[in-house]
């Protein structure tokens, strides 16, 4: 039963944990997703910010160039001499300032590309080279220029200069807003990448797409869509390469569609995608500055890794294993002990025991059954024995009784017969013998007839007091049954046999004289010898009795065991 109850407590304690521990993951879900997207929306501000801190200088310096007289100049008359050499001063001084000590100017004219960096490799041959609309490599050129976006950023390795960059790009317009060339600075990628991208805290991914989701600075360099600007749609890496699921892949370009119409710097998009097979927290904000996208990934299993609920499983099942063990010691001392002492006193009382043991009494329902229980046998045990006292005492009485004439109150004829087999046992232990007397009212029958039974009654209780007090208090007399009567003496000689039955014939005549109805009584005597039987006996005392009774009545014969043997009656 123990182990029952045991085993359901704890069923019911896993059933109430897993419930709890549900709601909890519910709970926690809920929590983490909404911390999540708060961390998610700071995150991306915060990178947003780094990366617009660190190239607004750089595109300020840039369209500062993009407007410098001298190069609109020298960009209008690119073969004048005089403003070539002018306008090459005026690069190298922005040279000196860009942070990557590198610049380039791109010219509509005759298409000459200037560039030199920052080991000054070009000095005096700035003119790198001539760009060709044919060639592949130089289409951004002519791209940007056609679309005439006066500000771009693209990621574009420069075979001629063996460098990948992140190119700052700035049209130059003439005083009519004709696009007359572009200049700009370029950022070295691995270090930009490293500095804004590949931060390296763990659980976080940053990438920047641009305004057509292709992606432009990523940690992985194979995800990169170089040079996005002259590939057709289709072709470009875009975003949706990093999720696996398609639905995932659709959300996140909503998310691009519905802040590029919003077109508001600060507004973030959040919501959960699967990357890697990873479950992660994407955050999106538009930089209507730059035109990009910033992307950022919060792996929460990294974040919050599932290790930090050990420490809680673990207090989960200490508490568990403590609150059986308690729950186990209170139904031990509380149920089952109070129950197995009750269960063996409850054995004994069915056995017929009333001596209980110590009961097992706790403060409950089980001790305050005990309690009753302990009254209720100590109650019965009383009665019991009262009523066994009782019936006892009926038993002696009606053994009594049952021995004993109701009329004369002297022995019966069983009361006799039980006393005859003791005297004759004893006779038999000791060697003595004892004496019989056996009498009979003489002509009682006319007593009856003449005065009628009730006279005849009261002669027969006189006849017993007469007989009592003829003889000593340790003789037995009783009444045979009718008008005899029979004493038997114990311990007793022929001498004193006489001498009673003597006096008992000779009472009954003197003390009935008294009464105003004289009787008389014939006696038979017979001393019983060690070994004589009952029926010996007696046949003896009657053929004594019949003897009185032949000889003329009112007499004592004694019989004694020379005596021939008497014949039956
Ligand atoms: N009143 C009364 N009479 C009884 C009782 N028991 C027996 N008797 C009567 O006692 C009488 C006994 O008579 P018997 O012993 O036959 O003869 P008897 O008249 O005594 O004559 P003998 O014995 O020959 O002297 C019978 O009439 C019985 O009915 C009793 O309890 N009360």
């Amino acid at each position: 039963m123990k182990t029952r109850i045991l085993g359901l407590a704890a069923v019911l304690m896993m059933v109430a944990s897993l419930a709890s521990w549900f709601a909890y993951r519910a709970l926690s879900a809920d929590i983490i997703e909404r911390w999540g997207q708060q961390v998610a929306e700071i995150q991306v501000r915060y990178d947003s910010a780094r990366l617009l801190q660190s190239l607004e200088r750089e595109i300020g310096l840039a369209k500062q160039m993009a407007s410098s007289l001298v190069l609109l100049n020298f960009a209008k008359t690119p073969d004048a001499p005089d403003l070539q050499a002018s306008a090459i001063e005026e690069m190298e001084s922005f040279r000196e300032n860009f942070r990557d000590n590198s610049y380039f100017v791109a010219l509509r004219e005759n298409g000459h590309y200037y560039y030199n960096n920052s080991e000054n490799e070009f000095a005096g041959k700035q003119l790198r080279y001539a760009l060709d609309p044919e060639d592949p490599d130089d289409a951004w050129f002519y791209q940007l220029l056609d679309e005439g976006r006066d500000f771009h950023l693209n990621v574009n390795p420069d075979t001629e200069l063996g460098v990948t960059k992140l190119w700052i790009d700035v049209l130059m317009r003439d005083s009519e807003g004709k696009p007359v060339g572009i200049v700009g600075t370029g950022l070295n990628l691995d270090d930009f990448l490293q500095d804004i991208v590949d931060i390296g805290q763990e659980g976080i991914t940053t990438l920047f797409v641009d305004y057509n989701g292709a992606i432009q600075l990523y940690r992985d360099r194979n995800y990169i869509d170089f040079a996005s600007i002259i590939k057709p749609e289709g072709q470009k890496n875009t975003v949706d390469l990093l999720f696996d699921e398609p639905e995932d892949k659709q959300k996140i370009l909503g998310m691009l569609q519905l802040l590029k119409k919003r077109d508001e710097a600060g507004q973030v998009e959040s919501g959960f995608v699967t990357v890697d097979g990873h479950e992660q927290l994407a955050g999106v904000a538009f930089l209507p500055t730059i035109g990009w996208f910033e992307i950022t990934l919060l792996d929460l299993n990294a974040l919050l890794p599932n290790s930090f609920l050990w420490p809680l499983l673990a207090v989960f099942f200490v508490a568990l294993i403590l609150t059986l063990v308690l729950f186990h010691v209170i139904i031990q001392s509380k149920i089952l002990k109070p129950i197995t002492t009750l269960e063996k006193a409850v054995e004994k009382v069915r056995d017929g025991s009333f001596e209980l043991p110590r009961l097992d009494k706790p403060d409950n329902e089980i001790g305050r059954l005990s309690h009753h229980f302990e009254q209720m046998v100590d109650t019965l045990g009383n009665t019991t024995r009262e009523l066994e006292n009782k019936v006892n005492r009926r038993t002696e009485e009606l053994n009594r009784l049952a021995r004993i004439d109701t009329l004369t109150g002297l022995k019966n004829r069983r009361g006799l017969d039980e006393a005859m087999e003791e005297e004759i046992q004893r006779a038999e232990r000791q060697g003595t013998g004892f004496g019989v007397i056996w009498l009979d009212v003489d002509h009682f029958k006319a007593f009856n007839d003449e005065l009628g039974h009730q006279i005849g009654d009261q002669i027969l209780c006189r006849v017993a007091l007469w007989l009592k007090a003829g003889i000593r208090p340790y003789d037995h007399p009783g009444r045979w049954g009718g008008d005899e009567f029979v004493v038997i003496l114990s311990p007793c000689d022929s001498r004193t046999l006489k001498t009673i039955a003597n006096r008992i014939q000779q009472m009954v005549e003197q003390e009935s004289e008294k009464t105003g109805t004289p009787v008389t009584a014939s006696v038979g005597a017979y001393l019983a010898q060690p070994g004589d039987t009952s029926d010996t006996i007696l046949r003896r005392a009657d053929s004594a009795l019949y003897e009185a009774k032949r000889r003329g009545r009112n007499r004592v014969c004694i019989s004694t065991p020379e005596d021939e043997e008497i014949k039956p009656l």
